[in-house]
C-alpha cells in the first residue's frame, strides 16, 4: 500500500474468508452434545473465527492488543476537559502497566503492544482545515497496517489520543450524514455546555470540509486523526492476513468506517466487542449492522471493550473443540420428527 489509489484498490479485492472452514465448524457445532443452536450467539463466533482463521477449530493462542496513541489539533478548541499532555502521560501509564488495558490484556491472555503516533506530534485542527496531508495520512494508514502481526489468531484494536472522541465524531458525520449534535458526545466528562461547544466546533468542521466529505478516505484526511488512520490501516491489513478483529469503542468503530463505505462487506472480519457509553456509538453500530458482543456502560478506550470480549471468545472456542458429539458421548439425539 505505497500510495491511496493502492488502498482504494485493495478496498475492492478483499478477501472473503473460507467458506468451507466456516461451514465445517457450523456442522461439527451441530453435532455436539447439546441442542442445535443452544450455544447461540457463540456458535456464530466460531463460524466466524473458522472463516477468518481458515480453520474448522479456531483457535486463540496468539491473541494482540494494539493500541494506537495520536495527538489533536482540535484540542485546542477546548473540546476535551483533559490537557492533551494527558496522552503522552497515558503512554508512559500503558508502558509501566498502570493502565486499565494492561490489566484486561493479562486478564485475557492478550499481548498488548502501544504504538505512538508521529511522537505524538498532533495532527492539524479538522475545524480550520485537513487535520493530515495525504502523506501524512498513508503513513499512518501503513503505520498501522505494518503493526499487524499476520500470525495472530485474533486482533484487538483500541486507541489513546485526547480530543479523540471529537475527530470520531466528526468522521461519523461525515460517513452517515447528520449533525454535530447527533454524534457529539460527552468523552471523558464534558457537562452539557461542553458537548455543545464540542458538537458546534464538528458543525465548524462539517461547514468548512464539506462536499469533500463524500469521499471515504478523503474524509479519514481530513476530520480523522493519526490513530484513526493506523486503526484503518490495522483492521485493512487484518482482513489481507486473514486474522479476525474486535472493535473497541466509538473512536474505534469510527476510524473503520471508511472501510465499511469503499467496500460494502468491508466490515465482515470485525464483530464490535461492546457497545461504548458515549452516546453515538449505539447509532454508529446500528448504521454499520455491527452489533455488540457486551454492553457495559464503560465508555474508556484503550481497546478496554474488545480485550474484555476475548474470554466469551475463549469460552466459544473451548465449547466447540473439546464438546463430544452426540455419538462419542453415547448422548442419544434428537428424534426425528413424527409425521
Ligand atoms: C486518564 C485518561 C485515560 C484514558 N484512556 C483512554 N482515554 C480516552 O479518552 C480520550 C478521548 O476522550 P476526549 O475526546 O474527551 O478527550 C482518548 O484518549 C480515549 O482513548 C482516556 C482519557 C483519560 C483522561
Ligand atoms: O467509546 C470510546 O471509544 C470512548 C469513549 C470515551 C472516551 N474515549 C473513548
Amino acid at each position: 500500500m505505497d500510495s491511496l489509489r493502492a488502498v482504494r484498490a485493495c478496498c475492492a479485492e478483499l478477501p472473503r474468508g473460507d467458506d468451507a472452514s466456516a461451514a465445517a465448524a457450523a456442522a461439527r457445532q451441530d453435532g455436539l452434545t447439546k441442542p442445535r443452536g443452544s450455544l447461540g450467539r457463540l456458535e456464530e463466533l466460531v463460524a466466524w473465527l473458522a472463516r477468518w482463521q481458515g480453520r474448522e477449530r479456531p483457535r486463540l493462542e496468539l491473541v494482540g492488543v494494539l493500541v494506537f496513541a495520536g495527538n489533536h489539533g482540535v484540542a485546542a478548541r477546548g473540546v476535551s476537559p483533559f490537557p492533551a499532555a494527558v496522552t503522552a502521560q497515558m503512554v508512559a501509564n500503558f508502558a509501566a502497566g498502570g493502565a486499565a488495558i494492561n490489566q484486561i490484556a493479562r486478564v485475557a491472555g492478550a499481548t498488548l503492544r502501544v504504538v505512538t503516533l508521529r511522537d505524538l506530534e498532533p495532527t492539524a485542527d479538522l475545524s480550520r482545515g485537513p487535520a493530515m496531508l495525504e502523506h501524512e495520512l498513508l503513513d499512518a494508514i501503513r503505520l498501522g497496517a505494518d503493526a499487524v502481526n499476520p500470525e495472530l489468531d485474533l486482533l484487538c484494536l483500541g486507541e489513546m489520543g485526547i480530543a479523540n472522541t471529537t475527530s470520531a465524531a466528526a468522521l461519523a458525520a461525515a460517513t452517515f450524514g447528520g449533525t454535530g449534535a447527533d454524534w457529539a458526545g460527552r468523552g471523558t466528562g464534558l457537562d452539557d455546555r461542553g458537548v455543545r461547544h464540542k458538537a458546534a466546533v464538528i458543525d465548524e468542521a462539517l461547514a468548512r470540509h464539506g462536499d469533500a466529505l463524500g469521499d471515504p478516505l478523503e474524509a479519514l484526511r481530513r476530520v480523522g486523526g493519526l490513530e484513526l488512520a493506523a486503526m484503518f490501516g490495522a483492521c485493512l491489513a487484518a482482513r489481507l492476513h486473514g486474522v479476525p478483529v474486535l472493535l473497541d469503542g466509538f473512536v474505534c468503530t469510527a476510524s473503520v468506517a471508511p472501510l465499511a463505505r469503499l467496500a460494502p462487506d468491508g466490515l465482515a472480519h470485525a464483530r464490535a466487542a461492546h457497545c461504548s457509553a458515549e452516546a453515538a456509538h449505539r447509532t454508529l453500530l446500528r448504521r454499520l449492522d455491527l452489533r455488540p458482543l457486551l454492553d457495559f456502560d464503560m465508555r474508556l478506550g484503550e481497546a478496554s471493550g474488545a480485550a474484555l470480549a476475548v474470554p466469551l471468545l475463549r469460552a466459544a472456542c473451548a465449547c466447540h473443540d473439546g464438546m463430544a458429539s452426540f455419538a462419542e458421548a453415547g448422548v442419544s439425539d434428537r428424534e426425528p420428527a413424527s409425521t
